[in-house]
């Protein structure tokens, strides 16, 4: 479990982060849903390690890792932009963090991953030769294979549309159901946290406007902000929202 209590981030004297507390099971996929600048990122990057909060701890299964560097923690990112080597073929890429650390997986289960997201007759191609959603795929596998302890995704689907963001959704899912890989997602698309997560955590000014599944958000939203940014501003598209949750909340 990860347990965030009372985060708190500035910059420059703004409040960023005010007082964030959270509880994340395992194999989980939760989705920090708000504005541009409402703190989600910054989030994030607290939690990866990359940013240091002010004032606050981070629990992962009991023990405090709010020193721990970046590194030694064993969570792992997706960068928005994927952050891929163009100058190395798909595979290089897939195996790059591996350099230093061999034992960390066998060459069957890197075979497992590359089969699991259908990179298998990418591998050799250069990475300006993927579309988008082979090198989310490419840069999905190439975190996997360092076996995160968490998976932090940041805005994994706002580069892709249509089939191709359904499919990535669909893999992002069976990738925390099967290796049980708790995932944390950052999105500012209602529908997209809506039909992706077991839990979205909707950050307004920095707090915490509601933490519940997407039925409770749908069903009881916590207040205005809720109904007006899911609901309202937003144009969720019907449709998904009918199939999801039934008629009555479309
Ligand atoms: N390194 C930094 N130095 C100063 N201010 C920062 C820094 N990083 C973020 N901020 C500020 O903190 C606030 C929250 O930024 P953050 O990137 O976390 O928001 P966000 O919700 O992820 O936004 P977006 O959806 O636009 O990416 C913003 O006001 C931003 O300007």
């Amino acid at each position: 479990m990860l347990k965030l209590q009372n985060i708190s981030k500035r910059y420059n004297e703004k409040v960023v982060l005010e007082n964030i507390n959270l509880e994340i099971e395992l194999g989980e996929i939760v989705s920090l849903l708000g504005p541009s600048g409402s703190g989600k990122t910054t989030l994030l990057n607290i939690i990866l390690g990359l940013t240091k909060m002010d004032q606050g701890s981070i629990l992962f299964n009991g023990h405090d890792v709010s020193y721990v560097a970046m590194k030694n923690r064993g969570f792992n990112i997706v960068f928005q932009d994927y952050a891929l080597f163009p100058h190395l073929n798909a595979y290089d890429n897939i195996v790059y963090g591996l350099k230093n650390k061999k034992n960390l997986v066998s060459e069957q289960e890197i075979r497992e991953y590359i089969e699991f997201l259908e990179l298998k007759p990418h591998l050799k191609k250069k990475i300006g030769e993927l579309s988008g959603g082979q090198k989310q795929r490419v840069a999905l596998a190439r975190t996997l294979v360092m076996k995160p302890k968490l998976l932090l995704l940041d805005e994994p689907l706002s580069a892709l549309d249509g089939v191709i963001k359904e499919s990535i959704k669909e893999r992002i899912q069976l990738i925390a159901r099967e290796f049980k890989l708790t995932t944390i997602i950052v999105t500012h698309d209602p529908e997209e946290a809506l039909t992706l997560s077991d839990k979205i955590l909707i950050i307004q000014n920095g707090g915490i406007s509601q933490f519940g599944t997407p039925q409770q958000i749908i069903q009881q939203p916590s207040n205005e902000f809720v109904k007006e940014f899911i609901l309202k501003q937003l144009h969720i598209k019907r449709q998904n929202i009918y199939q999801l949750f039934g008629e009555q909340y479309a």
